[in-house]
């Protein structure tokens, strides 16, 4: 099967500092991968080349067999890579619906949002408040992201993604900061809603997620690739312990 996302000797400095250093991934279609590695490893250089928002010093990102390293962030987004930040990145001026309706048009061309016909915009509507009620937020349309709660605005960052109607979707830490059943839920949106026919990479330390999420897992370490497999047989592997849980845990 044609790989989804082809990563071929990936590197990317920063100065003297090297953040990917010759990585090599591969997703199939509708694979999800857990990417996991200590603080620094280059999990959020790898989105931020995949999104465009660095371009590497060498190697190629295909996707579905298209190069698009180096291009610019909205050619990226328009070709179905969408993504949510560890530090939640909401449009702080606009309100929850608005939101929803800025990621859709990211990807939708923009001749569409200027020319839209009252039908198509109804339409759009509908299926903008139906998102919004997939992920809990049906009664909060017209807030504003300030008032939201820490899990609803991970769910309306999530929705925001699936607004986009990605192919490929990266995931950085949606659980940071929530407790166990919070974590639950969020889980659950993900795998009901976001991840079903689309290829994903989640980054995330809470390893209840990212097993319940990905029955795959790479593992970075200072911008090299580590480990890659199974969830089970990578965590159970004695160099990722050392290198993620600490020396403690092995
Ligand atoms: N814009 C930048 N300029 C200079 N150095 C950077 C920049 N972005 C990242 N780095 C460095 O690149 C390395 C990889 O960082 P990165 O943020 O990708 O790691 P990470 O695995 O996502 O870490 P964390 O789990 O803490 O988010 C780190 O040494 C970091 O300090």
């Amino acid at each position: 099967m044609a790989a989804a996302l082809e990563i071929a000797g990936l590197s990317l400095r920063f100065g003297g500092l090297t953040a990917l250093n010759a990585l090599d991934l591969a997703l199939k279609p509708g694979e999800a991968i857990g990417l996991i590695g200590p603080n620094g490893s280059g999990k959020t250089s790898l989105f931020n080349v995949l999104t465009g928002h660095h371009a590497p010093d060498a190697g190629s990102v295909r996707l579905d067999g298209n190069e698009t390293a180096g291009l610019p962030p909205p050619r990226i987004a328009a070709l179905g890579v969408a993504r949510t930040f560890q530090n939640l990145r909401l449009l702080r001026r606009l309100s929850v619906y608005e939101n929803l309706r800025a990621a859709r048009h990211a990807r939708a061309p923009w001749r569409e949002a200027l020319w839209q016909t009252p039908a198509a915009r109804r339409r759009e509507q509908d299926a903008m408040i139906s998102l919004l009620a997939l992920f809990g937020l049906a009664s909060k349309t017209h807030e504003m992201p300030e008032a939201l709660t820490l899990v609803e605005m991970r769910q309306l960052e999530i929705a925001r993604v699936l607004a986009a109607a990605p192919k490929l979707v990266l995931l950085d830490e949606p659980a940071a900061g929530m407790t166990p059943a919070e974590t639950d839920r969020i889980i659950r949106a993900i795998a009901e809603h976001l991840l079903p026919g689309r290829s994903a990479i989640v980054i995330e330390h809470k390893v209840q997620l990212v097993t319940a999420l990905c029955p795959r897992i790479a593992v970075l370490d200072a911008g090299r690739k580590i480990a890659d497999g199974p969830a089970a047989a990578v965590l159970g592997q004695g160099e990722v312990r050392r290198s993620y849980f600490g020396a403690a845990s092995c």
